[in-house]
């Protein structure tokens, strides 16, 4: 994968959140998410390089923009071998979530980011609009806990490898019926609980930090924001797991309800997966030999600030994380609009 790509991709997570910022507060996520769609695809398409949707905003008829099997970047173009050098050439697979928690963008709450994951043709898991059983944990912790013990076992593990008592974790959990049980459970071994109503890629991706107070995240989102957690744990070496969920039982909510267990594991079956109870791993999800994790705060968050705009412009803070260059880069920056010179209030 071209090296440049990652650098000029912080541009296009940094335009999606900037575009959808400006809805923060509203009460319109259909807006927020559509703004951030609109200009994370317009700034993609400036990039010299040969991109295909994988995973976005759903199937050609029902997204108009950023869809399954739309292909961006100037080197889609027909006649692309005329200006476009062999390493710009090679295909790339590209998941994205331009606005990665619409609902906080919508009701001003933290922890939402324009999101999105890269690597070569087929490095990414094509993962269906299931709902994922996902396990994350800091890179201390892989390997040794998993998402088939149960939340009790994987705290006691999880507190050796962290060196710290299960008091001292704090696990996050998504604010969800489904998860009574898990919640109970998580008090009950000692430690504590952290809910979010939205926004698990947040989460999962804070669990590859130290010093975030997060260490770890249980149970059920959904697939997709799935396989960018995985992208940037495996960046980051932290621990990583997914399992689909094809019973609608287990999830019990209105979307899954449109669903059933037998039709799902039909659709399974169709996609190649003869085993629904297959456990992934980082690894899995992002198998690529280059991976790539771009994101950009649209509100604050644990490790990226928000859009914060003043008269003339605005600042961002975004982050890139790549198995190439193996780097993790904070980035901020300071966007002018119009053409007169600006003082740049640095406090
Ligand atoms: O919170 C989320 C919403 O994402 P988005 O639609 O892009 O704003 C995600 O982080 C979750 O992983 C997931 O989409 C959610 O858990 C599934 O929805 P729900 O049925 O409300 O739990
Ligand atoms: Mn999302
Ligand atoms: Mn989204």
């Amino acid at each position: 994968m071209d090296n440049t790509i990652s650098l000029e991709i912080i541009e296009v997570v940094e335009q999606a959140a900037i575009a959808s910022s400006r809805w923060m507060g509203l009460g319109k996520k259909d807006e927020a998410d559509e703004a951030a769609v609109e200009a994370m695809r317009e700034r993609m398409n400036k990039i010299h390089m040969r991109g295909r949707i994988v995973i976005g905003e759903g199937e050609r008829d029902e997204a108009p923009m950023l869809y399954i099997g739309e292909e961006v970047g100037i080197c889609t173009q027909p006649n692309a071998a005329e200006f476009c050098t062999i390493e710009e050439l090679q295909e790339i697979d590209i998941a994205v979530d331009p606005c990665e928690g619409t609902n906080l963008v919508a009701y001003g709450q933290n922890g939402s980011m324009a999101v999105l994951a890269i690597s070569e043709r087929n490095g990414l898991f094509r993962a269906p609009d299931f709902y994922m059983d996902k396990l994350a944990a800091p890179p201390a912790a892989k390997g040794h806990v998993d998402i088939r013990k149960t939340p009790t076992q994987n705290l006691k593990i999880l507190s050796e490898c962290l060196n710290r008592s299960i008091e001292e974790l704090v696990v996050v959990v998504m604010d969800r019926p489904r998860h009574k049980g898990l919640i109970s459970e998580i008090r009950a071994a000692g430690a504590r609980v952290r809910l979010i109503s939205d926004g698990d890629v947040s989460a999962a991706i804070c669990c590859g930090f130290a010093g975030t107070n997060i260490h770890a995240l249980m149970g059920i989102g959904a697939a997709p924001e799935g396989v960018i957690s995985a992208a940037a744990m495996r960046c980051l070496g932290g621990h990583f797991q997914g399992r689909l969920v094809y019973d609608p039982a287990e999830v019990n909510t209105p979307e899954s309800a449109k669903w059933t267990r037998e039709g799902n594991l039909a659709r399974l079956k169709e996609m190649g997966i003869e085993d629904g109870d297959k456990v992934y791993d980082a690894n899995e999800l992002a198998c690529g030999k280059d991976v790539l994790f771009a994101g950009c705060g649209i509100t604050p968050g644990t490790l990226m600030e928000g859009v914060r705009f003043f008269g003339g412009g605005c600042r961002t803070q975004s982050l890139v994380i790549s198995t190439q260059s193996k780097t993790a880069r904070f980035v901020d920056t300071i966007h002018l609009t119009g053409d007169a010179p600006k003082t740049i209030n640095l406090r």
